[in-house]
């Protein structure tokens, strides 16, 4: 599935009227596939108001409204600008909805436009879409109020009205919906910190645009079952466990053994061909019963944190730094001779984030790949700027971020956002707030590691990774785990069942 902007998705919209030289029939379908999905969410008594504003989003409502009006439905209309501001399309549906016996109410005439909205079960959200401009005018504005405030469950047609498809928007007035269903492509609001909500539950409707013009004119896309079943390592029956990656995972401090510990059981049940763990003895004493599969390497430390060392780096397919190694400045030094020594793909997560602040110019210095796996708080701290800037516009500062140090980051969230250093982005939509605990990360940067070092693209090792560790946690609460136990250790013995359905 790709995820378009409101630019890209314009373009679609025009390169399929072209093709197939009539608009309307666009409008039509995309009419009757929400008019579909607003049936199986309504009840045959339910009062329905179809809300219609001045373009094309209020032709789509048109359409919606006369094919519910001719299957029996109880429909009216709310149209909110007067006839002048409707296009011609918009009025061609709106007169074939009235030859329907269709019932249109216009606000400008009705003091009681109040009481319809009022009465109504359900409210039919068509009065923008993604050419909303700017903060909602009146009257839009007072109705988008009142119906957050009065209206009976609200469904949106392709946004919720009001709200922006693009990142970057500091205010605007939006209707809060209660399901949305999304024309043709999820716009990139759907996967924003501060406006995802908005939406409601949402899911997407295919409108009949040929799929090679979205694919061509979408930059980012979703990586879902289909991209995982279609790109995940596949195992020859002759493998060898070389075949499957020597993985090295550097981390953990004497007061945070645990963490470490679950990186290493994370790769290993990816599939990662041998393991390698370096830490402080004491950790070492500790956790190594937790995986008797992995070897491990005592490094040198200093009041229970590692210091600068001679690692074992040089054989390795993949190395991952940082979880659990503590914040001292000694631990900076070893960290910049991981940079530097390092010949395979490198993951930087956790406290390796920390120690990276001061050493940023030297990502661009290596010539293998480097992987970054932040949350939001992390990433903020990278960028030196404040976290709500970020979590307004994260795929252009990941993008940015990226490509200035020429690195992958994986910004991690309720939707994790991929980016590789050219540009390239995906969204993991996978995961649940069962996720929402210590350790879900180091179980996340595990199977990174297994899954990079079992593939020929970072890009789709990454995407990968991050659709099995959500998937993972789905399928532990489908079958018997809740948002409130879930541990990062059930995500890691999770693996097995994505593995299972999923292959
Ligand atoms: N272009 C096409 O062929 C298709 C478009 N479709 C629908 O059309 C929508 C996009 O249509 P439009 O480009 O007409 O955009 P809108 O339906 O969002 O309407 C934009 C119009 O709303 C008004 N407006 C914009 N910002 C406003 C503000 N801040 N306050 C008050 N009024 C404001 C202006 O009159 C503007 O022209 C999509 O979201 C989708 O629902 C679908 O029917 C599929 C086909
Ligand atoms: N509400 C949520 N929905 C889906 N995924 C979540 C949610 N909260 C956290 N996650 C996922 O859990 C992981 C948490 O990582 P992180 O914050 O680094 O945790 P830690 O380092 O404490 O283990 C990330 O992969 C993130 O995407
Ligand atoms: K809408």
């Amino acid at each position: 599935m790709f995820i378009v902007t409101a630019k890209e998705m314009y373009d679609i919209d025009h390169c399929t009227m072209e093709k197939i030289g009539f608009g309307k029939l666009l409008m039509e379908n995309a009419g009757r596939a929400v008019a579909e999905k607003v049936r199986q969410k309504v009840n045959a008594a339910d009062k329905i108001l179809i809300v219609v504003g001045p373009g094309n989003n209020g032709g789509d409502g048109y359409v919606i409204a006369r094919t519910l009006q001719n299957e029996q439905y109880r429909v009216s209309v709310l149209q909110v600008v007067p006839d002048q501001k409707l296009s011609e399309q918009v009025q061609f549906f709106k007169q074939l909805y009235l030859a329907c016996n269709g019932t249109c109410l216009l606000l400008d005439d009705s003091a009681e436009w109040k009481q319809v909205i009022s009465e109504a079960d359900v409210v039919i959200d068509s009065l923008l879409g993604i050419g909303v401009d700017g903060l909602v005018r009146e009257p839009l504005a007072s109705v988008i109020a009142f119906i957050n405030e009065k209206g009976g469950k609200i469904v949106s047609v392709d946004i919720p009205s009001g709200l922006p498809a693009d990142e970057g928007a500091e205010a605007f007035t939006s209707i809060q919906a209660d399901e949305t269903i999304v024309i043709a492509a999820p716009k990139t609001s759907v996967f924003l910190p501060h406006t995802a909500n908005y939406y409601g539950n949402w899911e997407v409707v295919s409108i009949g645009h040929p799929q090679t013009l979205i694919s061509e004119n979408a930059a980012c896309f979703v990586a879902d079952d289909v991209f995982f079943r279609t790109t995940m390592p596949k195992r020859d029956v002759n493998s060898h466990k070389g075949d499957h990656g020597k993985g090295l995972v550097i981390g953990g401090c004497d007061n945070m053994p645990g963490s470490f510990a679950m990186t290493v059981r994370a790769a290993l049940r990816t599939g990662a061909g041998l393991m390698t763990a370096v830490s402080t003895e004491k950790v070492i004493d500790r956790i190594a019963c937790l995986s008797p599969e992995a070897m491990y390497q005592i490094g040198a430390s200093e009041k229970g944190h590692l210091i600068a060392d001679d690692l074992p780096l040089d054989d390795k397919d993949g190395v991952a730094f940082g979880i659990g190694v503590g914040r001292e400045t000694k631990t900076a030094a070893l960290l910049e001779s991981v940079l530097q020594e390092t010949t395979c793909p490198l993951i930087i997560d956790g406290d390796g984030l920390y120690l990276l602040q001061n050493q940023l110019a030297r990502l661009k210095q290596r010539n293998e790949p480097t992987i970054l796996t932040p949350h939001m708080g992390e990433m903020a701290r990278l960028l030196e700027m404040d976290i709500s800037d970020l979590t307004r516009s994260p795929f252009r500062y990941a993008r940015e971020f990226a490509e200035e140090h020429h690195v992958y980051v994986v910004l991690k969230g309720k939707y994790t956002i991929i980016t590789s250093p050219d540009g390239n982005q995906a969204v993991s939509t996978t995961g649940n707030p069962g996720l929402a605990k210590g350790g879900s990360g180091d179980v996340l940067t595990g199977i990174i590691l297994a899954m990079m070092m079992q593939s020929q693209s970072i890009f789709q090792s990454l995407c990968n990774a991050c659709f099995v560790h959500g998937m993972s946690a789905d399928l532990q609460v489908q079958s018997g785990h809740s948002y409130h136990d879930l541990l990062a250790t059930d995500v890691i013995e999770g693996i097995a069942s994505v593995y299972r359905t999923f292959s």
